[in-house]
């Protein structure tokens, strides 16, 4: 996301917008979802405020055109939206603050998990019409980096939103968070916070602590080992890049599902380990020692057929394009735009790299109808596609 000028960055605006979402929406936590979520809504002209305990991530967020400061606002007023984007061990305080400062608005927040929100919220005192203005919500979209350097007004589209009913939350609130999260991309999906925190243990959570301890590996490794790193290690340890202090409340905020699921993959560890000791000692033919191998890469083809795809509907199967693009500036841009003017779609994308050589490789996804033109296209045009 280019950091823009004040002038740049889309004027906060009055008039009404061509969204649902009516403003101005107040956004408390303007990092990296926070000013996703302004800027998506501000260049629909929707008037965004912001506000942060940090000065110095409000202007960043400003300055990325997110929307105004909260004390500079001139959208005139009253607030009829606030999405609380901070960190979720003090979104429950922060949730109560704002529905008490706001008493006309819809308070909703986007925290990793639900259900401990819920029980800080029900100690906190507040009145059933001021609870009733509040409904969980969390968008199924993000990235392993923090602050509004790395907002996107994207990032949301074609994503799950989770909305959370606590039980008497307005149908009204319900609707306008429903909008929120339709307006800025998303497909929204009601679930209670019991069944959201289960979902996310496995889903989310669980990929974070896998990658983080398969990283963890890597620290004392040898470079002659890390330069023989592929796609694989890429791929599995991508999300380890996250911020330890955001997720440290993440998985303590969600404590129980997420140890019930890694003691699952810690049982599923045990048994391999034990067999493949018994390899190492005995040799690769032990009896057991190469059921137990294949059934763990068995059980794991089974569960990634299962994962659904890019816009949440059923998986499907792409063929792949592989074109070795030079290491220069542009080249990639210049591979994008003749696949469009080919008329092919793109629908996903990977940059593989191999150390020390001066192309990269693209593997493009797309329909399978679609590889053989596009393959017979590209090399007429100069590209060096490389054969499956
Ligand atoms: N990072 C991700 O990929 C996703 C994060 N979330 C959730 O969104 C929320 C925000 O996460 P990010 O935007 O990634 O974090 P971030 O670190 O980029 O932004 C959080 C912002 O909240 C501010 N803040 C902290 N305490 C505050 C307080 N008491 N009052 C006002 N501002 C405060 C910080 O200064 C910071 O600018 C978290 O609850 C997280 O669980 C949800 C979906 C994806
Ligand atoms: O980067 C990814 O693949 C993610 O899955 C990001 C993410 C991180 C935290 C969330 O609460 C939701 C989504």
């Amino acid at each position: 996301m280019p950091i823009v000028s004040q002038e740049d960055a889309a004027p906060a605006r009055t008039t009404t917008p061509s969204l649902a979402t009516r403003g101005p929406v107040l956004i408390v936590g303007s990092g990296l979802i926070g000013a996703s979520i302004g800027l998506a809504l501000a260049t629909h002209g929707v008037p965004v405020r912001l506000s942060d305990a940090s000065p110095s991530a409000l202007a960043l967020a400003r300055d990325v055109g997110a929307g105004q400061p909260s004390a500079d606002a001139d959208d005139g007023g009253d607030v009829r939206l606030v999405v609380v984007a901070v960190p979720p061990d003090v979104t429950a305080d922060v949730v109560a603050r704002e529905l008490r400062a706001h008493p006309g608005a819809v308070v909703t927040d986007v925290a990793s998990v639900k259900g401990i929100v819920l029980e800080e919220l029900a100690d906190a005192d507040l009145a059933a019409e001021d609870l009733a203005r509040y409904v969980g919500s969390h968008p199924m979209a993000g990235r392993e980096r923090s602050g509004a350097a790395a907002a996107d007004a994207d990032l949301f589209a074609g994503r799950p939103w989770v909305i959370v009913d606590h039980g008497s939350s307005s149908p009204d609130a319900l609707m306008a968070v429903r909008h929120l999260a339709v307006d800025v991309g998303a497909s929204p999906v009601q679930l209670s916070a019991r069944e959201h925190d289960e979902a996310v243990a496995l889903v989310s959570h669980l990929p974070q602590v896998i990658a983080s301890l398969v990283a963890s590996r890597l620290q004392g490794a040898p470079e002659s080992a890390l330069a023989l790193a592929g796609q694989g290690l890429r791929d599995v340890t991508r999300i380890a890049a996250s911020d330890p202090q955001l997720w440290a409340a993440i998985l303590v905020g969600n404590a129980g599902p997420v140890a019930a699921t890694l003691a699952a993959v810690r049982d599923d560890l045990a048994a391999l380990v034990s067999a493949l000791d018994e390899a190492a000692v005995h040799g690769p033919l032990t009896p057991g020692s190469m059921a137990a191998a294949s059934g763990v890469v068995a059980r794991g083809n089974a569960g990634v057929a299962r994962i659904p795809g890019k816009h949440g509907g059923a998986r499907r199967t792409y063929g792949e394009v592989t074109v070795l693009v030079p290491d220069r500036p542009g080249e990639l841009g210049r591979l994008f735009g003749e696949v469009g003017e080919i008329g092919v779609n793109i629908e996903d994308f990977q940059m593989e790299h191999a150390p020390r050589q001066r192309v990269g490789m693209a593997v493009l996804s797309v329909l399978p109808a679609s590889v053989t033109p596009l393959e017979e296209a590209l090399q007429e045009r100069g590209w060096r596609v490389v054969s499956a």
